[in-house]
């Protein structure tokens, strides 16, 4: 990995008595986008407030840049951009006026126009904040957090809300970002947001890091699937010998689900035996694991623990 941006290291944090975050560790290098995902109380926005320097850590070490972020916030804040889950833009404003004043505030030389049309915000620049719609203003934010060019971005669900032209606008944003160098920390609940646009993650479940590492790695450790609807009156003995496991409890209620080492080998079989018998296999699908394959194992292996 290259030089790391962020080091994390048993970081604990606690609301009172209840430890949200629990001993984690993860490292985010300079130049990749780390995803932070997991279920809902995970813990993932206290990390990042604890990585922004907004809540100090009750145990464990944590540097961004070098530098702690609740003792060194003022040197660490003028080289990041924040997007937060709830956007701070006062309604009063436009959007123009919006932008202006965070120019001012940032000691970054910012380009306003640039953002207007990178966010495709020119058509709202007059608008004032508390008349766009959802996903504008989630735009709106996200111009905010990049205005200058930050060096590292924090990203808090930066799609949600948005519709599947502006999350593929925002994707593209992003990915240029990163390829200009920018070292991005996202969380999103949109497992094929983090699919495409992760180096590397981590899966956290209350409070812990359940599955972390190369996007590529987490999903090769995954089975990949083929499933169809049991044929009228199949019994299983008479399947052919796939490699994969067949899942017995989707079989009793009408599908054949397999989980498999061996894709493309399993398919083959599958689809011989079927032409053999003439039979047709309604709705098959086959495909590699994805994150959402990976997120829902982690829930799984924690209502069987
Ligand atoms: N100010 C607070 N006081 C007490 N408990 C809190 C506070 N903020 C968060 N928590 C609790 O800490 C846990 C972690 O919350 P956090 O917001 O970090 O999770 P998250 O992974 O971001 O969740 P989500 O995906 O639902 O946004 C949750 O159980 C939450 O209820």
């Amino acid at each position: 990995m290259r030089e790391p941006v962020i080091t994390v290291q048993g970081l604990r944090c606690a609301y009172g008595s209840f430890e949200a975050v629990r001993g984690i560790d993860f490292e985010v290098g300079q130049g990749e986008l780390f995803a932070l995902l997991g279920t809902n109380g995970a813990g993932k926005t206290t990390t990042l407030e604890v990585l922004e320097g907004l809540r100090p850590p009750t145990g464990g070490a944590v540097r961004v840049f070098g530098l702690r972020p609740d003792a060194d916030r003022a040197r660490i804040r003028p080289r990041t951009g924040v997007l937060l889950q709830d956007s701070g833009a006062s309604g009063e404003l436009t959007v123009l006026e919006t932008l202006r004043l965070w120019a001012s505030l940032t000691s970054r030389p910012s380009d306003v126009d640039e953002a207007l049309v990178a966010l495709d915000l020119v058509g709202k620049s007059g608008v004032r904040v508390n008349r766009l719609s959802g996903g504008e203003r989630r735009r709106l934010d996200l111009a905010v957090a990049t205005l200058g060019g930050p060096e590292l971005l924090f990203l808090d669900e930066p799609t949600t809300g948005l519709d599947p032209e502006s999350r593929g606008r925002t994707w593209d944003l992003v990915e240029k970002l990163v390829a200009g160098g920018t070292t991005v920390v996202l969380t999103t609940h949109y497992l094929e947001e983090a699919e495409r646009l992760a180096h590397r993650l981590a899966i956290m479940h209350e409070g812990r890091v359940a599955v972390s590492g190369a996007v590529v790695d987490v999903l090769a450790r995954e089975a990949s699937r083929i499933g169809f609807d049991r044929p009228e009156g199949l019994i299983a003995a008479e399947l052919p010998a796939v490699s994969g496991a067949i899942d017995p409890d989707e079989f009793a209620k009408g599908r054949v689900e397999i989980r498999t080492r061996a894709l493309q080998d399993d398919l083959a079989l599958l689809l011989a035996w079927a032409g053999a018998r003439g039979e047709r296999l309604t709705r098959l699908r086959a495909h590699h694991a994805s994150l959402a394959d990976v997120f829902h194992g982690v829930r799984d292996q924690v209502v069987a623990a």
